[in-house]
């Protein structure tokens, strides 16, 4: 079982999760991590496709609020481009494509701060992707630059044992 999981991130923790959730998914599923930048446009070898991207004006990503995150990273930003501008550029999807979408965003009510992993799993259902389970937030601090809040990497680590265990489960 192979899975692909492509993230964006601006300050190194959307990638954090991404790398904890594919450490966790190990060994039943073999989890390909990759920044969006780098994503490849052809699926056909994953049976699984896990999206994560950074909460940005109750969204994912646009173009004006990634160039407002690289005004603030003092060190350079992680991609350059988003999970949104990705999902649009994809082929057709194979069929049976099975996919799952995080974010991260601050502690609060989601009504209150929004959510792109909500918005990715939209996007991709728009592309005849099938969305196994509810997207999921991770959280961060308000700190500048904002860092995962404690406990975060440990809950996406879980977070990809268990849906390995769904990918993996017999009927
Ligand atoms: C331009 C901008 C807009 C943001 N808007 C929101 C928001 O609407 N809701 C929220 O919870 N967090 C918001 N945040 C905080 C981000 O979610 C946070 O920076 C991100 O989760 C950090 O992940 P990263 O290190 O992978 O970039 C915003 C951050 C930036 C830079």
């Amino acid at each position: 079982m192979r899975a692909l999981i492509v993230y964006e991130s601006m300050f190194g923790n959307t990638e954090a999760v991404a790398k904890a959730v594919a450490g966790g998914m190990a060994p039943e599923v073999s989890a390909k991590v990759v920044n969006v930048d780098d994503a490849p446009g052809d699926l056909a070898e994953f049976d699984l496709l896990v999206v994560g991207g950074p909460t940005h004006v109750h969204g994912m990503s646009r173009p004006a609020t990634r160039k407002s995150a690289a005004e603030q990273a003092k060190d350079g930003v992680c991609s350059r481009g988003g999970v949104r501008e990705w999902i649009a550029s994809l082929k057709p999807v194979p069929a049976g494509l099975l996919a799952v979408t995080f974010d991260t965003r601050l502690d609060k009510p989601r009504w209150l701060v929004g959510s792109a992993a909500a918005g990715a799993a939209k996007a991709l259902e728009r592309r005849h992707v099938r969305i196994i389970c509810k997207p999921e937030s991770f959280f961060v601090t308000t700190a500048e630059p904002p860092a995962l809040a404690g406990g975060e990497r440990e809950r996406a680590w879980g977070w990809g044992t268990a849906i390995a265990a769904e990918m993996t489960a017999k009927p």
